[in-house]
């Protein structure tokens, strides 16, 4: 006869979403939200007796969310999701473990003739910041952090040349190209005494000089490996709380149109038109962590 265990097993409510108003006098500061909660309890009889006593719904678990966002205001995400994932484990003894992640919507502060708004806002997806708390009962929080959907590119400064010469190579060195891509990074903290939205400013900001250079020169890029692996390796110098950085950078090509057949049509510019395409695109990935020796 077959024996069973149950070896990974977690449920929660998704994408509950919230906005936070915080007034401080006219001026009113926003976070909108989306969380994701999950608990793991410590006995199993909820899948295996259809036994419900232990649950606490993924209903409560929303309405937790709101409650808890209005008592204690939502500062950072991560120091939100943090209060979360205490609040469950120490309100039920039966709760072991808990995992929450939160997606925070890109609201800045309009403003209007170069002044500050008190209270107007503008969604301006420059890229979404993301989050995950880890906690297991008597544990202590683990946190990342994250951002994706950061779309860039440059018209120079980046090359691929010298690559394998064979059988199944028609890519012609570019000594000039065009780079582009949509990043998505995570990374881990060793500590959750940060200023968490000063390191998510400072990771973002990290990725867009090693990416762009100086304004007036730019800065070479041999390939986007390298440009993934010098980034990450900036994050880790200016961010001594960061012990592991991930990466992934599709390389969102941008091909030449033939157009040598067109001989009758004269052009007075010497510009340069490209095709964007959507697929396929290269898929660079890798991830950085201190080794031992430089560990916080
Ligand atoms: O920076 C690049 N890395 C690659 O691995 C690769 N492969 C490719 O076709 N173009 C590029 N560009």
């Amino acid at each position: 006869m077959s024996t069973y265990k149950i070896v990974d097993d977690a449920y929660g409510k998704s994408g509950v979403k919230l906005l936070h108003i915080k007034r401080n006098g006219p001026v009113h500061s926003i976070r909108e939200l989306e969380v994701n909660s999950q608990l793991t309890l410590s006995s199993k009889k909820d899948y295996t007796e259809g036994d419900n006593s232990d649950i606490v719904a993924t209903d409560s678990q929303k309405n937790t969310v709101y409650l808890l966002a209005k008592k204690h205001g939502v500062n950072s995400p991560e120091e939100f999701a943090i209060i979360l994932c205490r609040h469950y484990l120490s309100t039920y003894n039966h709760v072991l473990k808990v995992q929450v992640q939160i997606e925070l919507y890109p609201w800045q502060r309009a403003e209007i003739d170069g002044k500050k708004h008190n209270h107007a806002f503008v969604f301006t997806p420059v890229a979404t910041r993301f989050c995950t708390a880890r906690m297991e009962k008597n544990g202590i929080p683990t946190i990342e952090s994250g951002l994706k959907d950061l779309r860039v590119l440059k018209t120079t400064q980046s090359a691929f040349v010298n690559f394998v010469n064979d059988d199944y190579r028609s890519l012609p060195d570019a000594p000039d190209r065009v780079f582009s891509t949509v990043i998505t990074s995570r990374w881990e903290y060793s500590t959750i005494n940060v200023d968490f939205c000063k390191a998510w400013n400072t990771v973002k900001d990290v990725i867009l000089s090693v990416f762009s250079g100086p304004a007036d020169k730019g800065i070479f890029s041999p390939s986007v490996q390298n440009t993934l692996h010098l980034t990450e390796k900036l994050v880790l110098d200016s961010v001594p709380e960061i012990n592991y950085i991930e990466m992934i950078l599709p390389n969102k090509h941008y091909v030449n149109v033939d157009l040598s057949k067109f001989k009758n049509v004269g052009f007075a510019h010497n510009d340069t038109v490209l095709q964007p395409l959507d697929k396929p695109s290269g898929n660079i990935r890798a991830a950085l962590t201190r080794t031992l020796a430089s560990k916080l």
